[in-house]
């Protein structure tokens, strides 16, 4: 089992992670893990925090000359922000007379702010987005990068591309999956189509100018994975639905598609279906004719490229302040503003591959099992074969 805990508040001391089930023996370091938070610090249209935090990884337990215990593995980002709010999240009680006096209690339409407060029974909304707050997603990143170890050890990839900020739609459809990726890679809104790169910029720009903000869509391709993880037999052991789950997960996503996704309402059972084909000889393999179903067949990964895409909505802080109430006087006023992103559907694509790794790390840990990475391995190497032969040419 691979399973975690996050735990911090966006202005305290640090953010920590426990994940349990990383088999012994996997090599685990700071470098690949600091490099997927510092992709998610990226892109075009972040707020000034990203100026203030270098995300970096700590390790407090788990790991011994790089390489995974098998015991649970605790690491630690330490927030570079909080030498600035000491007072205002003290941990401790103010001393008299130095009462934090300032309680916000405007919520912001958008946020966990209104709900967050009526069922915790805070009166300042700091209590609640401190917690809320996507500033959490760093961790999500850091225990996305240790299962991308893993996944690594079973040659798949992931990776991921925005295709549309603000209603402006990025093309590159027919170009391979794994190209996107990696030309979406050196562009600060994460697509690999050079014209949207600038109509998107632009379009950010002026938000921003405007006091508003954008959202958009991006999509996460996974590329090696086995046929057969997840299972059709229950509910809750689907691939799909694990994966819906998991990204719906990520703060301001709202709507998950797998494969043709929506668009598979719009035509015929003819036109969304991907077809079979036999490739004989010593590379014996199943082909299809297309990949609609997205790499997804009854609840199980089908052996084709996974390929999911998440709808962020814009950022909720808004400059141009909505109108809101006071929840204490009942008075109208704008809702409560402060720093913030104008645009984070690029970050967000970097906690989408996290939050996909962590999923597959786990259906690939219940499948193959194994408490060391040489067991897994050994698991998944007889499951190969298997599948292998079951896809051999007949002989005669
Ligand atoms: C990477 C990332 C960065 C975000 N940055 C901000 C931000 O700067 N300001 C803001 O108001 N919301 C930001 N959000 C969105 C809010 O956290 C989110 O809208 C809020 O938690 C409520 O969303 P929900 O209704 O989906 O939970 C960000 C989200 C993500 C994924
Ligand atoms: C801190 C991060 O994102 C934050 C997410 C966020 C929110 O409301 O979700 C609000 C902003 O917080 P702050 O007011 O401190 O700038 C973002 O910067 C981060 O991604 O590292």
């Amino acid at each position: 089992m691979f399973r975690f805990l996050t735990a911090g508040e966006s202005h305290g001391p640090a953010l920590t992670t426990i994940i349990e089930g990383v088999p012994a023996g996997l090599g685990v370091t700071a470098d690949p893990i600091n490099l997927q938070l510092k992709r998610r610090q990226g892109g075009y249209g972040r707020g000034a925090r990203q100026k203030i935090e270098t995300d970096t990884v700590e390790f407090l337990s788990g790991v011994r000359f790089g390489r995974a215990l098998g015991s649970p593995i605790t690491m630690v980002v330490r927030n570079r922000d909080w030498a600035n709010w000491t007072t205002k999240m003290s941990i401790e009680p103010l001393p008299e007379g130095e009462q934090e006096t300032a309680a916000i209690n405007v919520p912001r339409p958008g946020h966990a702010d209104y709900a967050g407060m009526m069922k915790y029974d805070h009166d300042d909304l700091r209590n609640v987005l401190e917690r809320s707050s996507a500033r959490n997603t760093a961790t999500v990143v850091a225990v996305g990068a240790v299962a991308r170890l893993l996944l690594a050890e079973f040659g798949i990839e992931v990776a991921s591309h925005v295709v549309n900020i603000g209603g402006i739609k990025v093309s590159g459809d027919n170009i391979d999956l794994r190209q996107v990726a990696a030309l979406s890679e050196d562009s600060p809104v994460r697509v690999a189509d050079k014209d949207a790169e600038q109509k998107i910029i632009t379009a950010i720009d002026e938000a921003k100018y405007r006091g508003d903000t954008l959202g958009g869509v991006f999509e996460v391709v996974v590329l090696g994975l086995p046929v057969g993880l997840g299972s059709y037999v229950h509910w809750d052991e689907r691939i799909d639905g694990k994966l819906a789950q998991a990204l719906m997960s990520i703060q301001a996503i709202k709507g998950v598609e797998v494969g043709m996704g929506f668009g598979v309402a719009d035509v015929p059972g003819s036109q969304v279906h991907d077809p079979f084909f036999y490739e004989g000889g010593s590379d014996a393999h199943y082909r299809r004719g297309s990949n609609n179903a997205g790499g997804t067949e009854g609840g199980m990964s089908n052996g084709e490229p996974l390929v999911i895409r998440a709808a962020m909505k814009p950022i909720p802080t808004l400059m141009k302040q909505l109108p809101s109430v006071n929840l204490q006087t009942k008075e109208g006023v704008p809702a409560f503003a402060e720093r913030s992103d104008v645009c984070a559907v690029p970050a967000a694509s970097v906690v989408g591959e996290a939050m996909v790794a962590i999923v597959l790390a786990q259906l690939m840990r219940q499948k193959f099992g194994g408490d060391s990475i040489g067991q897994m391995r050994a698991s998944y190497e007889s499951y190969r074969k298997t599948v292998a032969d079951r896809t051999a040419q007949p002989v005669g």
